[in-house]
């Protein structure tokens, strides 16, 4: 079966021996507080859903990492040529039961980083879907049967999500976005990992993490789409499910820091507007 190569952590905080040193002495953040001091008025009132008439999208949960897989299929293709984002081995049966009643032909099964949190669901589905072909970041270094890097293009059907560099969380950390064009979905969609989170982002202290490499990613490769594009992350630990880019770049309380605070603070457990418990 394939298996990407870092894949089975224990869940926290038991680990942290897993990791490399620099996280033994790392804190655990935790979220509380106002996160924004701008009013609400400045943001335009968007849409938080896509309008395409080819588009079938699900978001899909599973509880005990708290991880988003995201269905997508171009529906109006005669073959309805379909992905998942992000799988996880405990809930592929229940993706695969979904994809099999919608009438969809899985034909990618991709991720946006190699999890530490949980085991990615592309081996096994790989070995229940004959046919199906696994993608991850070539910067990633894990397995899979296709690698892509920032400017690629996944198209299934009509439809294509393009692919944006995106390290920090982790180096081969990547987000994929919907496509810019007439037949695409409209407001954009991306599907940003652990990178951008709703109102947070991945953290950066686990190896090959850099807390200066995200603020990078995000600012340049996030916040510089449309403001009304979706934000949907990898997992959510508060009951959110999405939000937009011009959401996140007033209220996110990490984001909206300037670098020189960011930086020290994210690599500190500084505050950002959080409790902070140090391990
Ligand atoms: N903060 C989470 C704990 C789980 C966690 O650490 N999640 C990772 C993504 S999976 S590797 C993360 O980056 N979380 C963001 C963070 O700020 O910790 C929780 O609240 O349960």
């Amino acid at each position: 079966m394939l298996r990407f190569r870092l894949l089975r952590f224990p869940l926290y905080p038991s680990n942290l021996s897993a990791l490399s040193p620099k996280h033994t002495s790392l804190c655990v953040i935790s979220l509380s507080g106002t996160p924004s001091t701008k009013p609400r008025s400045q943001m335009g009132s968007y849409t938080t859903s896509s309008r395409s008439p080819k588009l079938l999208f699900r978001q899909l949960f599973e509880k005990e990492s708290s991880t988003y897989t995201y269905l997508l299929a171009d529906a109006s293709h005669p073959e309805k040529p379909a992905l998942l984002v992000d799988p996880v081995d405990r809930t592929v049966d229940r993706d695969l039961s979904l994809i099999k009643d919608l009438g969809l032909k899985l034909i990618y099964a991709i991720n946006t980083h190699v999890h530490a949190d949980h085991v990615t669901g592309t081996g096994l589905i790989k070995t229940k879907v004959p046919g199906v072909k696994s993608i991850i970041s070539k910067a990633s270094d894990a397995k899979a049967d296709l690698f892509v890097e920032s400017g690629d293009k996944i198209h299934f059907g009509d439809l294509f999500l393009e692919v944006r560099a995106t390290p920090g969380h982790t180096l081969g950390c990547v987000t994929y976005v919907t496509g810019d064009g007439p037949d695409q979905p409209q407001p954009r969609m991306a599907f940003t990992g652990d990178a951008l989170l709703i109102r947070g982002c991945g953290r950066t202290d686990f190896q090959g993490g850099s807390s200066e490499q995200l603020y990078k990613s995000v600012r340049s490769q996030i916040f510089s789409l449309p403001k009304e594009t979706l934000i949907y992350p990898a997992h959510d630990y508060k009951g959110f499910t999405v939000s937009t880019v011009e959401e996140e770049m007033l209220y996110n309380p990490r984001l909206t820091k300037d670098e020189i605070n960011w930086g020290s603070r994210m690599n500190n457990g500084g505050n950002f507007g959080f409790t902070v418990r140090s391990s």
